[in-house]
């Protein structure tokens, strides 16, 4: 959706095929905070990661996009050095010993936004609306229905990806959340460091709070599992005041791409295009702009950056987003 609109916006001509569309895709289950979460590699997310941060920053400004920027701080069971991320977000510190939690030795404090997708996707598709663009609910079997109707083509299919395309390194990485009532939380926390134990997240939105979660490789299940629902209420407690009363309103499973690289590349296969944007992990949200502005920039340069302003005769498909 964030590359359809950047596309749109330089001129091209855009229509969005998809098999699933809100609020039944990955990103509906994304937490989802800006982090970057088994996302690779480093150098490239670091650089997505902090171009995304910008927008979002810029987004929490109008709240009909359900982006907000909150505070909140990760906390450590034991010593650690700065996340490799650190330097793409202003104002990111160390807790003072006031700030932690018993239990905890140290711990980041950092603003990040927090992106009630309930209300960011419908916004984002409202938005590619408005510019132009089409949306068709329709399931693509071989890129070449899409190049059937379009010169390029760019695949954003997530993990869609792996029988789309035959891409093995691309697996599921299960994730579970719950989705509970509002919390007497003003700042999110985190802690994650006990891969043992596993991690948790208490992201407190404007009308819920979601708590989480798990992370389990290789695992394809959408069935909500209960033992992990309560397993993630026990360690979210530990995190809150005593007594705290949660009330669970939905339980939430999805598959994040996982993938040892975010698979961002253009490709040509006899003379067609195809401008690959999949693979981002834990992270598509945390990545979406900084990755859909590559993905633009890509698209100007084969079309010589030409803007093509105006109706399409020919309007060009851009995989899950197309565009000419
Ligand atoms: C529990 C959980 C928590 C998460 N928390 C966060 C977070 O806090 N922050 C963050 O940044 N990320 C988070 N993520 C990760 C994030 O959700 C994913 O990285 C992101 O949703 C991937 O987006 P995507 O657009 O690539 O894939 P998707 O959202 O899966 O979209 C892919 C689209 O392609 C379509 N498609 C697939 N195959 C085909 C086909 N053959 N034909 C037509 N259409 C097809 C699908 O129907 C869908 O519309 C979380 C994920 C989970 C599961």
């Amino acid at each position: 959706m964030s590359c359809g609109v950047r596309l749109l916006e330089a001129g091209h001509a855009v229509e969005l095929w998809a098999r699933e569309l809100p609020p039944h895709t990955t990103s509906d289950v994304a937490a989802a905070v800006w982090y970057p979460y088994l996302a690779f590699p480093q150098e490239r997310v670091t650089a997505w990661a902090a171009r995304t941060l910008e927008e979002l920053c810029a987004l929490a400004a109008h709240p009909e996009t359900g982006v907000r920027r909150v505070s909140g701080t990760e906390l450590l069971l034991w010593p650690a050095p700065d996340p490799w991320w650190a330097s793409s977000v202003p104002g990111f510190r160390r807790a003072t010993p006031a700030e932690l939690l018993p239990g905890f030795v140290e711990g980041y404090v950092f603003e990040a936004p927090v992106i009630d997708m309930r209300r960011y996707l419908p916004y984002l598709m409202a938005r590619f609306r408005r510019l132009g663009g089409s949306i068709v609910q329709r399931e693509v079997r071989s890129l070449d229905e899409a190049w059937a109707v379009a010169p390029l083509v760019v695949n954003c299919t997530g993990l869609g990806s792996r029988t789309l395309l035959g891409d093995e390194t691309l697996h599921p990485i299960r994730g579970e959340v719950l989705r509970v009532a509002p919390l007497p939380l003003e700042r999110f926390l985190l802690d994650e460091q006990d891969e043992a134990r596993g991690m948790t997240y208490l992201i407190p939105r404007l009308d819920d709070c979601i708590l989480g979660g798990t992370s389990v490789k290789g695992s394809a299940s959408l069935e909500p599992d209960p033992a992990q629902a309560e397993a993630i209420l026990a360690r979210a407690a530990r995190l809150l005041p005593e007594g705290t009363r949660i009330q669970v309103l939905q339980h939430l499973v999805g598959l994040r791409p996982g993938r040892p690289a975010v698979r961002l590349e253009l490709e040509q296969v006899d003379g067609r295009h195809v401008l690959h944007n999949y693979g981002h992990g834990g992270a598509g949200v945390t990545l979406s702009w900084g990755c859909a502005e590559e993905v633009a920039a890509l698209v100007g340069q084969l079309t010589d950056g030409a803007p093509h302003v105006g109706p399409a005769h020919h309007p060009s498909r851009i995989g899950r987003t197309h565009g000419k």
